[in-house]
């Protein structure tokens, strides 16, 4: 996986140095666009190494590690998240292609292969200097957004001390920019109806049975969502956004059923508060109160990654069969063509900004 990275990234380092600005004007006065995420394990033997990274002097309890490595385990050590962002990669180079756009995108993560600081340092040697970053999270807080900022200044501060002098700009989070919102709306719609044929109506706004909507994002400690305030909406207050939008999404079809945001991946000491309901309490609470079955919707993540293919598919699936109610899990953004387009969008308005033709 990394060896066609590495190869991908040795033809664009060539790209950087020899393209004509013609072709790329659109993104100028960047050299490459960069896309930065989280990273997780490939294998068994990363796991251990990887939980040390996520974790350095973050005060994570020894148990909760442990655990954390278990769903790692449970998938063969291996998370679906590299193989989600070289396709995530692929799918915005492509649409650079289609816009005539012919500058590299390469990848870089935060806590695993491939490192940030090692794919920059690899294009500024071919010549790349001005870098736009779009990351994989849609939403404000400081660990979906300030961590990344941190980490673009680690990076360029560990360059500039090998003598390579660059600079990283990154696209605003996107939860409520169009490219993110219509492809949440399509996603709710086709998900309702897909649970209403599990449960046996023919549509979505015909069944009558007590359904319930549980939008659900990551848990964070209650002092960063305080924090997140000075974004101006809050970091929950952001996917309460979202969730308004997909609510008149489906009720300009008919289907009112009632909705709420709830959390999953708790982690931290049991005494910190955190985020709350988590999922499969409220599960648990919607079963007894009479509900008959539920549609998940992941708005807060934008591929199916560990939280969702664990935490979601997993353990709420089993909450809810054990509770016996109707589960359907809505689909991520991943690759939707929508989404990515309105991410190219993004960089194009960010480079506009860039050049002083549009204000910021
Ligand atoms: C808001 C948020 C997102 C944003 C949504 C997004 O970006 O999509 C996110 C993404 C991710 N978090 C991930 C994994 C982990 N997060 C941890 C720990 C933590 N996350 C936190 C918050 C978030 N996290 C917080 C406040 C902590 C505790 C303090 C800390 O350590 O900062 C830990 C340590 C163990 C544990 O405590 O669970 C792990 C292993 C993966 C990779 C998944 C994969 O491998 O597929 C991804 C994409
Ligand atoms: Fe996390």
């Amino acid at each position: 996986m990394t060896t066609d990275f590495h190869s991908a990234s040795a033809q664009t380092d060539g790209a950087a140095q020899t393209t004509s600005r013609d072709s790329s004007d659109a993104l100028a006065p960047y050299d490459a666009l960069v896309l930065m995420s989280f990273g997780g394990p490939n294998a068994p033997e990363d796991v251990v190494p990887f939980l040390r990274n996520v974790t350095a002097g973050r005060g994570i309890p020894e148990e909760r590690l442990v655990e954390v490595g278990e769903h790692y385990y449970g998938f063969g050590g291996k998370s679906p998240i590299n193989e989600q962002n070289i396709a995530l990669r692929a799918a915005l180079e492509s649409e650079l292609r289609r816009r005539g756009v012919t500058l590299p995108v390469l990848w870089g993560n935060r806590n695993w292969e491939p490192y940030l600081t090692d794919e920059l340092r690899a294009a500024a040697k071919g010549g790349a200097r001005r870098f736009l970053a779009v990351t994989t999270s849609a939403y404000y807080s400081y660990s979906s957004y300030e961590q990344y900022q941190e980490d673009f200044a680690r990076a360029t501060a560990a360059l500039a001390e090998e003598g390579l002098d660059v600079r990283i700009d990154a696209v605003p989070q996107y939860f409520d920019h169009p490219g993110f919102v219509r492809t949440q709306r399509r996603i709710v719609r086709e998900a309702a109806e897909e649970l209403a044929a599990a449960m046996g109506a023919g549509s979505a706004a015909n069944l009558s049975e007590n359904v319930h909507i549980l939008y659900v994002t990551h848990s964070i400690p209650l002092p960063m969502q305080e924090d997140s305030r000075k974004y101006g909406l809050g970091y929950r207050e952001q996917h309460l956004k979202v969730i308004e939008e997909l609510a008149a999404e489906l009720s300009s079809a008919g289907i009112e059923w009632p909705h709420e945001l709830v959390y999953c991946s708790r982690s931290g000491p049991p005494q910190n508060p955190w985020l709350e309901p988590d999922v499969n309490d409220r599960l648990e609470e919607l079963a007894t109160a009479g509900a008959a079955g539920v549609l998940v919707v992941p708005i807060g993540f934008v591929s199916d990654h560990m939280e969702v293919k664990f935490d979601l598919d997993t353990e709420a699936r089993q909450t809810a069969a054990a509770q016996g109610l109707a589960y359907v899990r809505a689909a991520t953004v991943g690759t939707d063509p929508e989404f990515v387009s309105g991410l190219v969008d993004l960089a194009f308005e960010r480079a506009r900004q860039m050049r002083g033709e549009t204000a910021p």
